[in-house]
């Protein structure tokens, strides 16, 4: 089943009340997995299903179905992954707009080769929640994946027979803005949008410090640097280990200098588990050589300061099926600013959007989507 439907739809509500209903009416409740294509939006619907990359073991898709199914088939380290697959009835994917072809035809691939060779997926539901005039898969030259959208799969048209739209718009209720999300994601801009647009250019009402959403990764990195330098206290400096190539290290989104203050906004740059996601935000809470504490405070975490080390990140090239580059570092960032890209699926009760450099289609109307009304959106 496909559900669609424009920013603020309740798509992810709805999903968390389908999880609800099916725990309630089904003792093994865990057949139902929810699971989303970023870290941020996997916490958002809950569920505890974590992203689709980590219940199913493809990762960052750096390996063929070939050497994924090996593996999965043969390593003691996936079979979890493999547990997943055979204990999972129904699968949920939330933000499926960012779940490219290949990555959803490898996830079906392996479902289909661990469950039921006859049966696509082997046999799972699959219910895939979003909405395609948001933000599109990113493209990954290193692992062969061209970012096409996964509705171009063959298999997505012969697995999908239902498809359900939600259109009343549950997150803003000013029927110019949701009319201006709706043109802007579109990409229309009539004049009565336009207006409205340009009529945001003011001053925010005096509130908590927004957070600016940026489109891309430089200019939170200019607006991040220049918000710590105005901070008040001693600033700490953490020096990224790095080997193999490194121009490849430009790819990966951790800094090589880290640099921090106490108190300052934080985004966690890597799944750690199923709630310490890439995207959650936090404050940071103190800092050492060896940990930053981080208060993850307005989040589902039972225990909100967490101690962060450091980890390491790789880049594969599925061309050269090897690790070509690494670094060690903090996984953490500045998070005054973020990109638009980690915001899409939140809800957010400020924010400052840049609209400057918008590269991808859909990128703004998911920026100015993310609040509640015109009020908050500079
Ligand atoms: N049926 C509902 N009753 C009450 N509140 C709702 C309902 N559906 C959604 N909401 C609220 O509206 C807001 C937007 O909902 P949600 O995040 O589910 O939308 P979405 O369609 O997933 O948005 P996006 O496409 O931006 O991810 C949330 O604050 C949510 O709690």
């Amino acid at each position: 089943m496909v559900v669609l439907g424009q920013s603020g739809t309740g798509k992810s509500y709805l999903i968390k009340e389908i999880a609800k209903s099916f725990k309630k009416n089904n003792e093994k409740s865990s057949g139902v997995q929810v699971t989303a294509t970023t870290g941020i939006a996997s916490v958002n619907v809950g569920g505890g299903g974590g992203t689709i990359h980590s219940w199913s073991g493809i990762g960052d898709g750096r390996y063929s179905n070939e050497t994924l199914l090996h593996k999965l088939e043969n390593s003691d380290h996936y079979e979890v992954y493999k547990h997943n697959i055979k204990s999972t009835q129904c699968l949920i994917i939330d933000e499926i707009s960012m779940l490219s072809s290949k990555l959803f035809e490898q996830v079906e691939y392996i479902c289909r080769h661990i469950l039921d060779k006859s049966l696509i997926f082997g046999g799972i539901q699959v219910i895939v929640v979003g909405d395609f005039f948001q933000l599109p898969p990113v493209p990954d030259q290193l692992k062969l994946d061209s970012g096409e959208h996964c509705f171009r799969s063959p298999i997505f048209k012969q697995l999908f027979k239902h498809k359900f739209i939600l259109t009343n718009v549950m997150r803003q209720n000013q029927e110019d803005f949701v009319k201006a999300i709706n043109d802007i994601s579109r990409g229309e801009l009539p004049e009565d949008t336009h207006n409205m647009i340009k009529s945001l250019s003011r001053k925010l009402p005096p509130g908590d410090d927004p957070i600016r959403l940026c489109a891309r990764n430089f200019d939170c990195e200019m607006y991040n640097s220049c918000k710590l330098i105005d901070m008040e206290g001693g600033e700490f400096e953490f020096n990224a280990v790095d080997e193999g190539n490194n121009s490849k290290l430009e790819r990966l989104p951790v800094p090589k200098h880290l640099h921090l203050k106490l108190g300052c906004p934080v985004m966690l740059l890597k799944n750690l588990n199923a709630n310490l996601v890439n995207g959650l935000r936090g404050v940071v809470t103190s800092i050492s050589t060896e940990t930053v504490t981080v208060n993850f405070k307005n989040t589902n975490l039972k225990v909100t300061q967490v101690e962060i080390k450091k980890e390491m990140f790789t880049v594969y090239s599925s061309v050269e099926s090897k690790v070509i580059a690494s670094r060690k570092q903090f996984p953490l960032c500045l998070a005054f600013s973020i990109t638009i890209h980690k915001s899409q699926g939140l809800t957010l009760d400020r924010a400052v959007v840049d609209a400057s450099c918008i590269f991808a289609p859909g990128q703004l109307g998911v920026a100015i989507g993310r609040v509640r009304g015109k009020k908050v959106c500079k």
